[in-house]
């Protein structure tokens, strides 16, 4: 209780403050570790070391009961993943349309991509609909005032893509709508993919538009299919994508603390959990290399190199329009090589969890 409270005297921000004590109460355990709100973070909030680290020295424990996943959200909101539920299963019957050329041009340059993650343990299908279930129980959680809402109000990502969702202007009939050319693409559209443009001017224009408008479609498909149904809420689905991971090809989670860590192509940290008979005990946050006191922390969200390890534009696009960060062909070295030291107990998945995409 001393030491929790030592820590959060040394936190300045008042919702990074809220957000540890929070932590603290659903039984995280920062010991080395602590979300600072600053101008050294590469993206104004991250993740700082609070003492020297060696590598493979655990920093944070994350219970797995914290995490949001579909199984756990089922859990805590019974009448909702019902509802979810029945959702799914007419959702899944229903004839998926074969997508837009956009979305088929997408889905080439996707495979170079890993696999998408299949099913989860929440049932049939479920691994498809992780996006959209995650989004209601987060939601939900908000709405009733549920001890995740301390942590889920603090989502956040600011990039033309989330700043897009949140206006909501590249929908026709929303009445913020702006101008549109007579290509038929909204003004808007055509801002958020100049603003990209000029983060990453070494990714050409037309891959950028066609991953920004396969995003808007699975954002409008997300609101048609369930909206005044369950709870939806375009920016919230935006940013739980920024911020989920994929554990195993049935789970998909979003873990506090861990979706506080900012990407870095050369990581520090590296993710472990504990698992038995298939069951997730509980997730382990590992330095993988020394870590020097106050460092920012680092995940390596994905690999934007192709096999012969060069920068490879595809692969950015993804990392731009996904997550709102900017890659270079000089900006981009190889990974430094990580040796695994977590104990024999935790199953290292690195190499397995992919973040989700869109
Ligand atoms: C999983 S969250 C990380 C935590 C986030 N910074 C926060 O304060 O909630 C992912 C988001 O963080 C930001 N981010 C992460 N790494 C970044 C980087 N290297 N450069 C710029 N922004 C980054 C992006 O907005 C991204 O969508």
């Amino acid at each position: 209780m001393k030491a929790a409270l030592l820590l959060f005297a040394s936190i300045t921000n008042p919702k990074d403050a809220a957000f540890h004590e929070w932590c603290t109460t659903i039984g995280i355990t920062c010991t080395g570790a602590q979300v600072r709100t600053t101008p050294q973070s590469v993206a104004g909030r991250g993740v700082f070391s609070t003492k020297d680290l060696v590598v493979g020295e655990e920093l944070i424990k994350i219970p797995y009961h914290a995490a949001l996943t579909q199984g756990n959200g089922a859990m805590n909101f019974p009448s909702l993943g019902k509802e979810l539920l029945h959702l799914r299963e007419q959702n899944s019957q229903q004839q998926q349309p074969s997508g837009s050329a956009l979305r088929r041009i997408w889905n080439r340059i996707r495979r170079k991509q890993p696999p998408i993650a299949k099913e989860t343990n929440a049932g049939e299908n479920a691994q498809e609909y992780w996006k959209e279930e995650l989004t209601s129980y987060a939601l939900e959680a908000i709405e009733q005032d549920h001890p995740w809402s301390t942590w889920i109000e603090q989502w956040q990502r600011n990039d033309p893509m989330q700043t897009l969702v949140d206006q909501g202007t590249w929908t026709h009939d929303n009445p913020v709508y702006t101008n549109i050319y007579p290509n038929g693409i909204a003004e808007s559209i055509l801002t958020a993919v100049n603003d990209f443009q000029e983060m990453a001017p070494d990714i050409p224009d037309y891959k950028i538009g066609a991953a920004v408008g396969i995003r808007l479609e699975l954002v409008d498909d997300y609101l048609f299919q369930y909206s005044n149904k369950v709870p939806t809420s375009a920016s919230l689905f935006s940013l739980a994508v920024s911020r989920a991971v994929g554990l195993t090809e049935r789970v998909t989670a979003i873990i506090p603390m861990h979706d506080m860590i900012n990407h870095s192509a050369q990581s520090n940290v590296e993710m472990a959990y504990n698992e038995k008979d298939g069951v997730f005990g509980s997730f382990s946050l590992i330095a993988s290399v020394d870590i020097p006191k106050d460092t920012e922390l680092f995940l390596r969200y994905t690999d934007v190199t192709d096999d012969e390890g060069k920068w490879d534009d595809d692969k950015a696009t993804w990392l731009l329009t996904q997550w709102g960060i900017p890659s270079s062909p000089t900006g981009n070295t190889a990974p430094v090589e990580e040796e695994h030291t977590a104990s024999s107990r935790e199953k290292s998945v690195q190499d397995d969890i992919h973040l989700p995409k869109m």
